[in-house]
């Protein structure tokens, strides 16, 4: 392998694990704690403290079912619940056992517990190990220093909690400024493209359904004629006209390009697809037919075949789109080689 081909891996791989955090996470606590744990299973082992060496042994190996369980299925929000309720009871158990003297090692718990978790389950996971450590307070010589454990706990707990909801509000509130396209408040191409992601990824979605591509025609005439503002405005009434044309559930609409719009519509076949854009057209071209230039729209209809990559299934809504301006715009067009089946 060239040093080249190994640098795009390494790049793909991170660019993977960056989209990925939970799954980042887990192999990254997994692999820190096998790594840090199974040293200290073998020195137990070697000073015949057998039981302390047989609980490591088991925190490793159950790190390493986790591990593969995460990757393997791919189920990484079990697997961090799984990983997170492990390592905190394996915690409780060793402070139990062992002696007060690993208690702090529950600073480092609960706080990981608020990386791979939402703060609901993390501070839930974490207010039952306070409470399995409540026992505990005869192990100490003053009562206070016992209560203090539990407060300097409690307020980690609270700064975590209040940390880990900010950063999640901003990720949010990222993740919409850059999937929804401001003009119109539907998602945009962005939007688009991590949906067909996360279908190839996850290989157990079937998408089963059709896509219409949207094309107003003769757009530059109306920003010649009206302005740049007035074109905006006419985007916005034809998303909203989309918009309202679309079943809940179970279709999404996209701004695809400039005076371009994309529907998904599940579970849908071509000839129903066809049908939306039919009444789509006639519902546009009536909106407008009042102002000069009037507009209309162009439309490309295509539906999903089983095993279709996603880019050769919109690439023939294309060419059908194509087709429709070719054939005078204000038009509805399925796929070439379909078109006679439909008729
Ligand atoms: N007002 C406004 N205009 C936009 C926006 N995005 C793209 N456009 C305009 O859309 C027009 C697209 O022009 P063309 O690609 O020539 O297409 P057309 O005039 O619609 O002609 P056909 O598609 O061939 O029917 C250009 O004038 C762009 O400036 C936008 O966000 N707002």
């Amino acid at each position: 392998m060239t040093a080249n081909s190994q640098r795009q891996r390494f790049s793909k791989m991170l660019k993977i694990l960056r989209e990925h955090f939970q799954l980042a996470m887990v192999i990254i606590l997994c692999s820190c704690a096998i790594i840090a744990i199974a040293p200290f299973a073998v020195a137990r082992a070697l000073s015949h403290e057998w039981l302390l060496a047989i609980l490591d042994s088991g925190i490793v190996m159950g790190m390493v079912v986790i591990l593969v369980l995460a990757l393997r299925t791919g189920r990484v929000r079990l697997a961090s619940i799984v990983l997170s309720m492990f390592y905190t009871t394996a915690g409780v158990t060793m402070v139990h056992l062992k002696s007060d003297t690993l208690i702090y090692w529950i600073y480092p718990i609960s706080i990981a517990n608020f990386f791979i978790l939402p703060a609901r389950y993390a501070g839930t996971i974490n207010l039952c190990a306070l409470l399995a450590l409540t026992p505990l307070t005869n192990h100490f010589k003053e009562s206070l220093e016992f209560f203090e454990l539990l407060v300097t706990l409690l307020l980690v707990n609270v700064f975590a909690w209040v940390f880990s909801w900010r950063t999640e509000d901003q990720r949010q509130q990222l993740q919409q400024q850059a999937t929804i396209d401001p003009l119109t408040g539907i998602g945009n191409r962005r939007k688009l493209s991590q949906f067909l992601e996360t279908q190839v990824i996850d290989q157990t979605a079937v998408f089963s359904g059709a896509v219409i591509l949207v094309d107003l025609d003769h757009f530059k005439e109306i920003n010649d004629t009206y302005g740049h503002d007035q074109g905006d405005a006419v985007l916005q009434k034809v998303a909203n006209i989309i918009h309202g044309r679309l079943r809940a559930n179970n279709d999404e609409v996209y701004r695809y390009g400039g005076e371009e719009f994309l529907l998904l519509l599940h579970n849908t076949t071509l000839a129903g697809a066809i049908q939306v854009a039919e009444s789509l057209r006639l519902e546009i071209a009536q909106t407008f037919k009042e102002q000069t230039p009037s507009l209309t729209a162009s439309f490309g209809c295509a539906q999903h075949h089983p095993k279709e990559t996603w880019n050769h299934w919109i690439k023939r809504a294309d060419q059908a789109l194509y087709q429709a301006k070719d054939s005078g715009r204000n038009c509805v067009q399925p796929p070439l080689a379909e078109r006679y089946a439909t008729e």
